[in-house]
């Protein structure tokens, strides 16, 4: 299968102090991986050197076989790399349809992306019209996603993306994941620590703690349990 996101021996962190270090892993076209771990261990801070919001210290970055390592983050995103914050990131002032919009890199095929994102999101279809600060938590969550696939994307990150969430949306949320992933293939890594959500939606998992991966293993049946073993400790 082919590799979409390679990340190798990165390092990365805030003025003097390494947040990441050396994590290393690849993300085939299409796989979902979980990265799970407890708070501040440095989750977030992986994404954003990934994305390049944060300069690399040591190690590299390849998407598609390419070294995107030092390139900025829009241009990643227009080679197809596209970030899902955890901060509720919307226009407040435009509407659903505005907001949508902006995910787009051009107006070509806008009809047709549209089209199959509102199937994904029947909820967000109604309220084209509606300012995107009067939807509810849940919708606007629905909004961040649903703004980040306008753009097909190749490699999805999702930062805690089921924060603050009632347990319908997060099955809702699962559920269109899987769905997107089946019809367009796009690589996912969903950082989280809703850990059956990651799990019911990932194919391999990654522990981080201080900042380095400390277990990565396929999803299976006992995951939950080898991972809760990890966040006692
Ligand atoms: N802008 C910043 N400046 C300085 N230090 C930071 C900054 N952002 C994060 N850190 C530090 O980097 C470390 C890792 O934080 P990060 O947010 O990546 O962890 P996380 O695993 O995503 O945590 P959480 O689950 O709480 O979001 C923490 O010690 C944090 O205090």
């Amino acid at each position: 299968m082919s590799t979409m996101l390679e990340v190798k021996e990165l390092a990365s962190g805030y003025g003097s102090s390494e947040v990441i270090s050396n994590v290393g892993f690849a993300l085939a076209k299409a796989e979902t991986l979980a990265i799970v771990g407890k708070n501040g261990m440095g989750k977030t801070s992986l994404l954003k050197a990934i994305l390049g919001f944060l300069p690399a210290w040591r190690g590299s970055v390849r998407l598609a076989g390419k070294d995107v390592t030092r390139v900025a983050p829009h241009l990643k995103r227009k080679m197809g790399l596209v970030y899902v914050p955890q901060e509720h990131a919307l226009f407040q002032d435009l509407s659903v349809r505005d907001n949508l919009r902006l995910g787009l890199l051009s107006d070509k095929d806008i009809d047709a992306r549209f089209e199959q994102v509102g199937g994904w999101f029947p909820v967000l279809t109604k309220r084209l019209g509606q300012r995107a600060g009067t939807l509810s938590g849940g919708e606007q969550k629905m909004l961040i996603v649903a703004r980040a696939l306008m753009a097909k994307p190749d490699v999805l990150l999702l930062d805690e993306v089921t924060e603050g969430l009632q347990p319908s949306v997060v099955d809702r949320l699962s559920e269109v994941l899987v769905r997107v992933r089946r019809e367009i293939g796009t690589s996912m890594i969903v950082v989280e620590q809703h850990l059956p959500f990651a799990l019911s939606i990932s194919d391999r998992y990654l522990v981080f703690k201080r900042g380095e991966i400390v277990d990565a293993a396929t999803v299976d049946a006992d995951a939950a349990a080898r991972i809760d073993e990890h966040m006692r400790i």
